[in-house]
């Protein structure tokens, strides 16, 4: 039996339900799951039942004990995990999670520091607070027996107590039922064998969940042999890199996020692998420049400064109240703002000539960044090669947008 035999016999063996559905691993996404059948919409492939989850009930009480009463449920199951024995009830599951090597080489919070000063402002914020969240837990670890040198078994080192930290950050779900939300959304977080399997894809199946059990259902039809992916949420790839480690590839913008809910791409082809129709890249270091103390004065005090994005499709609208700013007189653009007005076609085209102006020199920003990180030889290759492939998509998304504008 290899170590996915072992999985299912044991998953099984709890109670979870697999229908026409297996781990594989998958060549750069780890493990994931795949059809072993044909599937429908609407077919039931997964059922786990909630007795097989690990939650802040199944913690140890050893370990709650000498924590802190107010410590939230990741730092708990992290420190589950880190102290979980090869001889653990939980050996099958723990023997499919990712190595150490490949969390510490995707995630960012694990990289060489110096690596940090390159990801692009929305997933720098991103990584501040979960290096403060991280900070944090591992502090209360150090104030127990489990990370001192006096007890008869080895001591968790930060390196293991990160790598754990970083595994539930990964793999946990939010248990939602009318019980648990009595809780901060925080302490609602679990970890379910199987499912923790699943790949993120922009559209995937449903995952729902009741007191009993949590159920995954098929979203469209699946071939033998396809992947099946649920989505973690509407994210964008800063959110997708600091969280997950990995970003989706960049599909020319032809992703949609409107597509009428069915997975269908333009085509007719699945979207399943594909772009990633909820991408948006911050334009804040190309705007915030053009602006004055003045007009970052109005803009703070109306609420619209700074959060500029930019979608495949669309530039938005904060960047749209901020730009006017710099379009008008400060009585014209209060007048605006209070009115929901955008000040007709003329000054449209005015804000869209400077917004393009704005581009072009943010995009001449945006290729030294890629020029700086193909020539930095701190960290690993593949953690500078992510970087640059998230500053080449900003560049892609930025060039699309430039060329609406100029047509
Ligand atoms: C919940 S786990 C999914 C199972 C995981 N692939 C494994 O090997 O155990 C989440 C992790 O899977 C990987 N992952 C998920 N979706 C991915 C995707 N679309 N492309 C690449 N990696 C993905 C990332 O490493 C992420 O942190």
């Amino acid at each position: 039996m290899d170590v996915f035999d072992e999985l299912i016999f044991w998953a099984q063996d709890r109670g979870v339900e697999l229908h026409g559905v297996a781990p594989h691993s998958l060549p750069g996404r780890g493990v994931g799951i795949v059809a072993t059948k044909p599937l429908k919409a609407g077919d039931q492939i997964l059922k786990i039942p909630t007795s097989t989850l690990r939650t802040l009930d199944t913690a140890r009480p050893e370990i709650k004990d000498v924590l802190p009463k107010d410590t939230k449920v990741h730092a708990i199951l992290a420190a589950e995990l880190a102290l979980d024995k090869p001889t653990s009830e939980y050996s099958p599951w723990n023997a499919v999670m990712p190595s150490r090597d490949s969390i510490i080489s995707s995630l960012p919070l694990a990289w060489d520091p110096r690596l940090h000063a390159y990801l692009p402002k929305p997933a720098l914020a991103l990584l501040r607070k979960q290096q403060a969240k991280f900070t944090h837990d591992w502090a209360a670890i150090q104030q127990t027996p489990f990370a001192s040198t006096d007890i008869p078994n080895p001591p968790i080192t930060r390196q293991d107590y990160l790598y754990a930290w970083l595994l539930v950050n990964t793999r946990t779900f939010y248990h939602e039922t009318p019980l648990t939300r009595r809780a901060p959304r925080e302490d609602r977080m679990v970890l379910q064998p199987v499912a923790d399997l699943f790949n993120h894809s922009g559209k995937g199946c449903a995952v729902t969940s009741t007191p009993t059990h949590f159920t995954i259902t098929a979203d469209r039809a699946y071939a033998m042999g396809d992947e099946v992916a649920i989505c973690y949420g509407k994210h964008h790839n800063d959110f997708l890199l600091v969280e997950y480690g990995f970003v989706l590839p960049w599909d020319g913008g032809s992703a949609n996020r409107n597509g009428g809910g069915d997975g269908e791409g333009e085509e007719g082809q699945p979207q399943q692998g594909g772009g990633n129709c909820w991408d948006e890249v911050c334009l804040d270091e190309a705007v915030l420049p053009a602006l004055g103390a003045g007009h970052r004065a109005l803009l703070e005090e109306r609420g619209f400064l700074g959060n500029y994005v930019l979608d495949a499709g669309t530039v938005c609208y904060r960047t749209q109240v901020a730009l006017r700013v710099l379009c008008v007189t400060p009585g014209q653009w209060e007048r605006l703002v209070s009115e929901g007005e955008d000040g007709g076609e003329g000054l449209q085209e005015e804000v869209d000539r400077l917004l393009l102006a704005l581009l072009r020199k943010w995009r001449g920003v945006v290729a030294g960044k890629i020029e700086e990180v193909e020539g930095l030889d701190v960290g690993q290759a593949c953690q500078r090669e992510i970087l640059c492939a998230r500053w080449r998509q900003i560049a892609s998304l930025v060039d699309q947008t430039i060329e609406r504008l100029e047509a």
